[in-house]
């Protein structure tokens, strides 16, 4: 290991704190169960799983903090990384800022992971780890489209939207997480763009910054819908007869 990487210590931040309105009714998204345990601490593992992620950072629901440390108390995960449970804001964004205010002033890279991307591989989140410790100040992991994508002009009554535009596919990504940053650069991503974004990478850009993809991996999808639990469950349960757990 050299000096460099010796003094580089990287966290994991887990916005959790979503409703999961998509999801329909019932506990928030990152409480609830996929085979028996909460998706979110299959994304605390996921996380945790990588030797380079030595703090996971949780931001729960605004009024759940108690009741995600409890849960997370309750479950096993690796002893050698620390975890930490801070409240949530009222979008994705704020609650990232939430939890990037409470790192220790130690950590150099930030890694940001939805907890509704419980089974992401440890290799996808090793291979966007090395990609920030490799020099790029952000890194997204990212799949080819599998569908062609048409731009569309949204409906303001109850007509048919029209088609505007059919983007060249082999030009766009689906993009997933965990997004990797170099703290400093995401700190400022954070502290400069104000409007609305649904991922962070897209605040890097605004600030003229050069963002570089990895690739995903088909079992970091984002369970958003309720056939994405069907789906997750059958991922688990093809892990479970494969490698055993
Ligand atoms: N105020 C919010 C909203 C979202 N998230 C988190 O951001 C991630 C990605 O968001 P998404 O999948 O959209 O989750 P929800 O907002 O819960 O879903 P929905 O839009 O269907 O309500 C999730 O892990 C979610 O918990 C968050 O921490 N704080
Ligand atoms: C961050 C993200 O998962 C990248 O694809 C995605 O943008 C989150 O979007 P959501 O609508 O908040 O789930």
């Amino acid at each position: 290991m050299s000096d460099e990487s010796r003094h580089r210590r990287t966290a994991a931040v887990i916005p959790a704190a979503g409703r999961g309105v998509r999801l329909g009714p019932g506990a928030p998204k990152a409480l609830r169960a996929l085979n028996g345990t909460p998706m979110l601490v299959h994304a605390v593992r996921a996380m945790a799983a990588s030797r380079a992620v030595s703090l996971v950072v949780v931001v729960a629901p605004p009024d759940g903090a108690r009741e995600v440390k409890r849960l997370l108390d309750a479950h096993a995960l690796p002893e050698r990384t620390d975890y930490l449970v801070v409240p949530g804001g009222d979008s994705r964004q704020e609650s990232v800022r939430l939890g990037l205010d409470a790192l220790p002033d130690d950590i150099t890279t930030v890694l940001v992971h939805d907890a509704a991307r419980p089974l992401v591989p440890e290799e996808t989140v090793d291979a966007v780890v090395a990609a920030v410790h490799g020099g790029s100040p952000a890194v997204v992991p990212a799949l080819p489209l599998a569908d062609t994508v048409k731009q569309v002009e949204p409906a303001t009554g109850g007509e048919a939207e029209a088609v505007v535009a059919t983007p060249d596919r082999a030009t766009l990504r689906a993009v997933q997480t965990p997004q990797g940053f170099d703290r400093e650069t995401l700190v400022r991503a954070h502290g400069t763009v104000t409007e609305n974004v649904t991922d962070d990478a897209s605040m890097v850009e605004q600030l003229g910054l050069r963002v570089v993809v990895v690739p995903g991996h088909e079992e970091a999808f984002k369970v958003t819908r309720p056939l994405d639990l069907v789906l997750a469950e059958a991922v688990l349960a093809r892990r479970r007869a494969t490698d055993g757990f």
